[in-house]
């Protein structure tokens, strides 16, 4: 798996062959039956037929694994399929500018539902669905921790779309529109509190030893200051903030999705659960 490992990502390949392979192939079952089914029912109607895209969900706590998953199955759909356009964005350029979370008081509650623009989500997602051909959304950087003023991805008429990001599942505060609506498919990742600890501290100590000498990057001053204080400070952070989200507002969506990927020491998946109803 050159690509991925291209891309820093060490995934073991027993569980490549296992298990993503066939969700791959279950997943492009679906894709192939929702294209037959938009087809004839253009023909019935009478009208032109759009390329409504197959939009696969990844929802799951921070670290437990969303974006590596995200781009492996972007990988092997596209090596399984090569006829198809498979395109990769995550929910976090959703997330209102760090400012503007400053000014709710919301900075604590990063990642929370009401930290989204869910509207502009939702209206990104109808431009998708009714075969807009470019559809542009914020983008975050994980380097700045913040949105990117002035910078855009492009969503091209994809015939895969795969979306993750932990509010994927989420019905947000005011009740009215839900992301999950425009999706075809959608995955939890799942594991043990204890393990995506571990898994978020691990992230975060090589995020440390990557940016030391990274003034650019919003890990620096923690990188530049004792590990142990560096160390004290990100426990607080998933105690405080991200394993109350997944408490609170992520773990109870779980029962949503079509497919739970249940992961163990060493991100090996251990339990698969398919929703077949
Ligand atoms: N299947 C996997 N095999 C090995 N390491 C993984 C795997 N999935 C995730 N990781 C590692 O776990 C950490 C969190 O993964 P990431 O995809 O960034 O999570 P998320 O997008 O859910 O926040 C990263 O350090 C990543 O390299
Ligand atoms: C931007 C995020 C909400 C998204 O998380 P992801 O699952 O993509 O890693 C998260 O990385 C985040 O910033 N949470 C706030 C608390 C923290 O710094 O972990």
């Amino acid at each position: 798996m050159t690509d991925l490992a291209a891309l820093g990502d060490v995934i073991d390949m027993n569980d490549v062959n296992e298990i993503y392979i066939p969700l791959v192939k279950f997943l492009h079952l679906f894709a192939q039956h929702k294209k037959m089914l938009s087809q004839l029912q253009s023909h019935f109607i009478g009208v032109d037929e759009i390329n409504h895209p197959f939009i696969i969900g990844i929802s799951g706590s921070v670290a437990v694994g969303k974006s590596t998953t995200a781009r492996l199955l972007q990988i092997l759909l596209k090596r399984c399929y090569s006829n198809l356009h498979v395109q990769l964005m995550t929910t976090d350029g959703f997330l209102y500018p760090n400012s503007e979370l400053e000014k709710r008081r919301l900075m604590s509650r990063k990642g929370f539902p009401e930290s989204y623009n869910m509207k502009l989500l939702c209206d990104f997602l109808s431009d998708v669905t009714s075969g807009k051909e470019n559809v542009y959304y914020p983008l975050y950087s994980q380097e700045l921790s913040d949105i990117v003023p002035g910078k855009y991805g492009i969503i091209s008429q994809p015939d895969v779309l795969i979306i993750e990001g932990i509010n994927t599942l989420q019905l947000p505060p005011n009740g009215v529109v839900v992301t999950s609506d425009f999706f075809d498919c959608s995955i939890y990742i799942d594991a043990n509190e204890d393990i995506i600890e571990n898994w978020f501290m691990d992230r975060f100590k090589h995020l440390l030893k990557i940016n030391k000498n990274n003034p650019e990057n919003f890990y620096y001053d923690w990188a530049n200051e004792p590990l142990n204080v560096a160390v004290d400070r990100a426990e607080k952070i998933w105690q405080t903030v991200d394993l109350v989200n997944l408490r609170e507002y992520i773990a109870p969506t779980k029962s949503r999705a079509n497919v739970i990927l249940h992961k163990s020491h060493g991100h090996r998946i251990d339990r698969i659960y398919v929703r077949h109803y």
